[in-house]
């Protein structure tokens, strides 16, 4: 097989980063967590806080074997991927290896591709720069919506109605408008209480 075919299968990955920090969002914020970082997003989000993930070819590829091996080197045993945008590749594979080996599996996805893998939380963190994909709707676990502008919760709003009942729904600022719109976010969550806050507390606490 050659890389190019590993990867379609989503038995081979290109990985920008995996460290083990604290989930400083949503629902498992303050988690300890092994994070894998894969490289490649053709979403484009303006205000994206991970713009050099974007180019899938700068970013090593490893085995999911290799990539578990790292994850088990670390005592939690909750895994999140990220990217970049993981749904870009198959998830099925390196999920179901976690799971063979006693991880549990998050992910934090734009849900702009098809859904793919074996995941106990689904993050669906959808985007005006490029529309999910019908498939994430009904496997969020919860919905967690970027405010960068005061249309933003508006396009929450649109998105809640598509989502399953036991989805929970969170607004987070974005880092650089988040003097701006935090106060609007709050009375907007005491107002429908639906709704919860995330913010990135890694970012307060200065860690990865
Ligand atoms: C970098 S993205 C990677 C995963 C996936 N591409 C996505 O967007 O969900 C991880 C999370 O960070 C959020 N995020 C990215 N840049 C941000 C920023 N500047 N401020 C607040 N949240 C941000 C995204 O919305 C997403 O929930
Ligand atoms: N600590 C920490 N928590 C996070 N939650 C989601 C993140 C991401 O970039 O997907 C992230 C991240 O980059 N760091
Ligand atoms: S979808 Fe995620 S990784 Fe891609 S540009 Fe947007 S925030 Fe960044
Ligand atoms: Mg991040």
């Amino acid at each position: 097989m050659t890389t190019e075919e590993k990867i379609a299968a989503g038995l081979s990955l290109p990985v920008m980063e995996a460290f083990y920090t604290i989930q400083g969002e949503g629902r498992f914020t303050g988690h300890p967590a092994y994070f894998i970082r894969l490289g490649g997003c053709d979403v484009g989000c303006v205000w994206c806080d991970v713009k050099e993930s974007w180019e899938a070819g700068k970013w090593p590829v490893l085995s999911i074997e290799e990539i578990v091996a790292e994850a088990e080197k670390h005592p939690a045993k909750l895994v999140v991927i990220t990217g970049g945008e993981p749904l870009m590749y198959d998830m099925g594979p390196l999920t179901r290896m976690l799971k063979q080996k006693g991880f549990t599996t998050n992910i934090e996805t734009s849900g702009a591709h098809p859904f793919s893998g074996d995941f106990d939380w689904v993050c669906f963190s959808p985007k005006k720069f490029k529309a999910p994909d019908e498939s994430i709707y009904q496997v969020a676990d919860e919905l967690k919506v970027v405010v960068f502008h005061k249309s933003d919760f508006a396009f929450a709003e649109k998105h809640a109605e598509k989502v399953s009942e036991k989805c929970e729904l969170r607004l987070q600022p974005e880092w650089s408008k988040a003097n701006q719109f935090t106060p609007e976010i709050i009375k907007y969550v005491k107002d429908r209480p639906l709704w919860k806050i995330s913010l990135q507390t890694h970012k307060f606490m200065d860690i990865p």
